[in-house]
């Protein structure tokens, strides 16, 4: 388990002691988008009202990269990323499980006991009411429920924020992205989709295999450093920036629309 806390790069090991009890809030939260907002508000002002610390718990890989049917989970953000928007909406830390086989083959009473109540000795947990997990993803809301009488937790299901008639989910925003509909995922995140890497002396931002990219095309961007460029998606999926001031090294380009 890897536990990073705000302010503190990466912290690598079993979660630090003294850290619980916990509020803690459960799933893969790629993108952090609007409505993983409304589900880390619940938490973090559960944790305020209780003085207690508000974790973050996700899963990497994505879940669906190691069981299940085969779907599209190019990453919305890195593991990092996720982070630094869930500090900056208040939680306190994030763990982060590797998503394994073994992992998958936990029972949601096993999650539950080992995981859950024996190292993040959570005292609430939040988590939206389409979450499932354990083996078989048979555990739901219900079970944390039910399981919290034993472990000594209350369980806290939040309404999924809708978007549209349908709910807000990384699934819709992957779906925009691909279709190039940049303004649809800004909608869905409550921010333009940003994809970080790093620039080339010809402007090619390489970025990790599995990131989400828009759909060829030309868009308007913006540097994190400020700077309004063009940025084009090539046939291939290689994303290149067209900067006035070029420059090398790690960078984050947020998409802000169609060009032209
Ligand atoms: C301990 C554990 C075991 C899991 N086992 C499975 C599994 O066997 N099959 C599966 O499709 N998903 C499994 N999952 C994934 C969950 O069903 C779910 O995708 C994950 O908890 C992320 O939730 P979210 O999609 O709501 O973010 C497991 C999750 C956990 C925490
Ligand atoms: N629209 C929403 N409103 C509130 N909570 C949500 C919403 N979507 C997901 N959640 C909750 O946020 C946590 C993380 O969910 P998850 O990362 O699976 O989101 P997702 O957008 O549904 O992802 P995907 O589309 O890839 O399945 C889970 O507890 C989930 O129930």
């Amino acid at each position: 388990m890897t536990v990073m806390l705000r302010r503190t790069p990466v912290w690598r090991g079993t979660v630090p002691g003294g850290l619980g009890p916990t509020v803690v809030t459960l799933g893969v939260f790629d993108g952090v988008h609007r409505g993983h907002a409304r589900l880390i508000g619940e938490a973090v002002g559960i944790g305020r009202d209780r003085g207690l610390p508000t974790v973050l718990v996700t899963f990497d890989p994505h879940p669906a990269r190691v069981v299940g049917p085969p779907r599209c989970t190019d990453a919305l953000s890195t593991v990092e990323r996720r982070a630094e928007l869930a500090g900056e909406l208040g939680v306190d830390a994030v763990c982060v499980l590797s998503f394994t086989r073994e992992l998958a083959a936990m029972s949601p009473l096993d999650f539950v006991a080992r995981i859950l109540a024996g190292r993040l000795r959570a005292a609430a947990v939040v988590v939206g009411g389409n979450f499932t997990f354990g083996h078989r993803g048979a555990g739901t809301p219900d079970t944390l429920r039910r399981l919290g009488h034993n472990y000594g937790f209350t369980t806290h299901p939040v309404d999924l924020l809708p978007l549209a008639g349908t709910p807000c989910s990384s699934t819709h925003i992957r779906s925009c992205l691909r279709s190039g509909d940049v303004d649809g995922a800004a909608r869905a995140l409550g921010r333009p989709h940003r994809v970080q890497g790093v620039l080339g002396a010809r402007g090619q931002l390489s970025v990790e295999p599995g990131t989400a990219v828009p759909a060829p095309g030309l868009y308007r961007g913006r540097l994190t450093d400020g700077e309004d460029v063009v940025v084009e998606v090539t046939e291939t999926g290689a994303v290149v920036v067209r900067a006035a001031r070029p420059r090398t090294g790690p960078a984050a380009v947020d998409f802000l629309g169609v060009s032209g």
